[in-house]
């Protein structure tokens, strides 16, 4: 059965989700589904230093240590990419210096996002219970293709939506982007009542591909950490009885850091994208992030009123942030004073499908509503442990992009289980 909206009225997950989660505020966007997609390749880490010392034919012995210990360092276990050996087969010049190959890189990465935000698309709309005929807007982000019309016309052109639909591409925005596009979503949803805008992010590292070059060791640091994907989230204000609200969007904030732009610098040129990444960025995100939360947390009525018990702290949030490296994800932690456990959903995230730029934020939020959904179905619920991480119902999305940018929502878990604490 559909509703007027285009939800399906039968999906069971909706219906149990639905009658457990906290009261949405009218008028107010929310996150209403999310879901993602992969490439074909699945990188296990063991494995990506003789794999990418063969295919970029290099032997430097001291390369090809100081990449088996970044592959170490960075946490990362697993990811997904684009690159393939059929992929170097039929282009060898993409593993060669100095060859201009960006017409090759943009073939395949403008084909191959699409693809993916389709796929993350559709399995968004699946878990979200309705229409892709009810989708008023598209917000798509990518810093993985150029070419006009942009990603977001081939996107909507394969997705089937109207013709009507109201889009808007977010570009080169890095991994801030997946943030950005939220905030858009919400911007639109909130000033549009009944609209629903589907959000989709997907990159590839494929423009980025290169042999190791000593005189470039970031580029080291990129072959560890990154990795490919696409995100999506549907967002939309007063949902339905039949849809399910997991996050609700408050106050939305962008940052920029004068004098930090040349930190993350990625350049487009005939070889592909030139990406440089500061050794400083780490000590950067960690100097200016409180700032950044306090701004965002004064936004909330108990953090606006006086003192109180009912004041939002820091360990009474919960913190969705942009895994861009343990090294930020640890600096922050010991800024902030979080417990370790707080920033689990952003660990996994980065384990499982490494730093994946503007999708990595829709995999952070779906481990928490995976977290939230395990504790809802474990049959006695376990007393916590003193000192557990709780479920809280306030917290912060965050990432950090090029500029450096900072982006970051407040946002209410509508999905944790309070009373279970
Ligand atoms: C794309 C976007 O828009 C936004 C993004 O998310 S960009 C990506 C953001 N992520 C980062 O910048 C990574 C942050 N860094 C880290 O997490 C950690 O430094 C790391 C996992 C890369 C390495 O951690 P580590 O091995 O414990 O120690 P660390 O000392 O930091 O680095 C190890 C080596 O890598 C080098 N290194 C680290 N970061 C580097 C960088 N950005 N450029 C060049 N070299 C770097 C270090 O100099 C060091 O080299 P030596 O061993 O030869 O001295």
């Amino acid at each position: 059965m559909v509703s007027a909206r285009g939800v399906d009225t039968t999906t069971a997950a909706n219906k149990q989700q639905q009658a457990t989660c906290l009261a949405p505020n009218p008028g107010k966007a929310t996150i209403l589904a999310l879901g993602h997609a992969f490439p074909q390749q699945l990188v296990m880490q063991d494995y990506v230093v003789e794999g990418f010392m063969r295919n970029t034919n290099c032997n430097d012995p001291e390369l090809k240590e100081k990449l088996a210990r970044l592959c170490k360092t960075t946490t990362v276990k697993t990811r997904y990419v684009v690159m393939s050996d059929e992929i170097l087969k039929s282009y060898p010049e993409l593993a060669q210096e100095g060859l201009p190959t960006m017409k090759q890189r943009l073939d395949i990465s403008n084909k191959a996002v699409t693809q993916m935000a389709t796929e993350a698309s559709l399995a968004c709309v699946k878990a979200w219970g309705g229409d892709l005929s009810a989708i008023t807007h598209l917000v798509y982000v990518s810093s993985s293709e150029a070419r006009f019309p942009g990603g977001d016309l081939h996107l909507a052109r394969a997705l089937g939506l109207s013709p009507d639909v109201r889009r808007v591409m977010l570009a080169f925005t890095g991994c801030s982007g997946g943030v950005a596009g939220l905030r858009v979503a919400k911007g639109l949803a909130e000033s549009c009542p009944g609209a629903r805008v589907l959000l989709a992010t997907s990159e590839t590292t494929v423009a980025g591909f290169r042999p190791p070059s000593p005189d470039r060791p970031y580029d080291l640091v990129g072959v560890a950490l990154f990795g490919d994907g696409a995100g999506a989230a549907v967002v939309g204000t007063d949902p339905t009885p039949l849809e399910c609200p997991l996050f609700e969007l408050h106050s939305a904030l962008q940052r920029f850091l004068p004098g930090t732009e040349k930190t993350i610098d990625g350049r487009l040129t005939e070889e592909g994208i030139k990406f440089q990444l500061g050794r400083e960025l780490p000590h950067i995100i960690e100097a200016h992030v409180e700032s950044f939360c306090q701004k965002l947390i004064k936004e909330h009525p108990a953090a606006a009123a006086a003192e109180g018990d009912n004041m939002l702290t820091y360990d009474k949030m919960f913190w969705a942030v942009h895994p861009g490296g343990p090294a930020i994800l640890t600096k922050m932690e010991g800024r902030l004073g979080l417990d370790g456990g707080k920033l689990r959903a952003s660990r996994s995230a980065l384990r499982d499908f490494g730093n994946a730029s503007s999708n990595t934020i829709v995999y952070v939020l779906e481990n928490m509503v995976e977290e939230s959904r395990q504790r809802a179905e474990a049959p006695e619920p376990e007393p916590e442990p003193e000192g557990a991480d709780q479920e809280c119902e306030w917290g912060l999305i965050l990432a950090f992009g090029p500029g450096i940018t900072f982006e970051g929502i407040l946002a209410r878990n509508l999905q944790a289980r309070l009373g279970a604490n």
